[in-house]
């Protein structure tokens, strides 16, 4: 049977990446995001490699994404590893300045999102009675509190703990669960956070050495073939030039 991983976010950063590291290792991939543009080039040039399926998905639209999985062709069915990547953080600056669309805006994706995807593709994840794996990107920011992190962190705490929830009713259907947390990554993330500011995407990363989308994507590829019996509850994981906060940076 042939291997096969759900990525949401795939047009951008860590899911990109897994699309690439699952790829290399002839996994068929689902590839999901808004950006339709972006999800065809990638089908051009990974579709060269290993079957490709692309939807374009809000996964904030719950019938969306039931219709995109129900659309799956048989050749991506069962999956075998489901990637949670889709989310972002938006509003910087303290709570009491954020203006409230934007909360709910990460609550919609990061949580709600999430949830939705999960629900969608229980189903297929416990069809091959083989065992699966669940990846959640949760962050640092779930479980380190700082200044500007408000409710993204608490989208992120909550990813942990769904996470570690999911285990313990999937218990005896061989479908392990993960929290990927990482620290400092260098992606679009901070350009969407900070409404495409390229001075704080360059204040950020400029003078410090942050992990790189291929550093997670390395690290969720292990996470989903290790040997069936073994599964990581959290893994947190952060450049080695940062020390717990995105505050705790070693800069030049
Ligand atoms: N970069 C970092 O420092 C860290 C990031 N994370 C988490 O990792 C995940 C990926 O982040 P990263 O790769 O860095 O960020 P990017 O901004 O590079 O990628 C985010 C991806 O999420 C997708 N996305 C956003 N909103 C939606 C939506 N409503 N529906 C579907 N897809 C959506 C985007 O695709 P599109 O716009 O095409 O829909 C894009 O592919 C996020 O959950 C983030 O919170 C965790 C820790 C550290
Ligand atoms: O999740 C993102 C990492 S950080 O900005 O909170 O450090």
């Amino acid at each position: 049977m042939s291997q096969v991983v759900f990525i949401t976010g795939a047009t951008s950063g860590f899911g990109r990446a897994c699309a690439y590291r699952f790829a290399q290792a002839g996994w068929s991939l689902v590839l999901t995001g808004r950006r339709q543009e972006r999800l065809e080039s990638l089908k051009e040039e990974l579709g060269r490699r290993v079957p490709v399926h692309i939807a374009a998905l809000d996964v904030r639209d719950s019938e969306a994404v039931k219709a995109v999985v129900e659309a799956l062709p048989a050749d991506f069915r069962p999956i075998t590893a489901l990637i949670n990547n889709a989310g972002l953080a938006l509003a910087p600056e303290p709570s009491q300045q954020v203006a409230l669309e934007d909360w709910h805006t990460m609550i919609d994706t990061n949580v709600t999102g999430l949830v939705n995807v999960t629900h969608a593709l229980l189903p297929s994840l416990t069809e091959t009675g083989e065992g699966a794996t669940i990846v959640n990107l949760g962050s640092v920011a779930g479980q380190w509190p700082y200044p500007g992190s408000h409710v993204y962190g608490a989208s992120k705490a909550f990813v942990q703990q769904f996470s570690y929830n999911l285990r313990c009713d999937l218990l005896g259907t061989g479908i392990r669960v993960t929290d990927v947390a990482p620290g400092l990554s260098e992606s679009e993330f901070t350009l969407v956070r900070n409404r495409g500011d390229q001075a704080a995407y360059d204040k950020l990363y400029g003078d410090t050495t942050p992990l790189q989308p291929e550093d997670i994507a390395e690290q969720i590829f292990h996470v989903a073939t290790l040997p069936a019996h073994v599964n990581i509850n959290r893994l947190e994981v952060m450049p080695t030039r940062q020390a717990w906060s995105p505050f705790a940076v070693d800069r030049d």
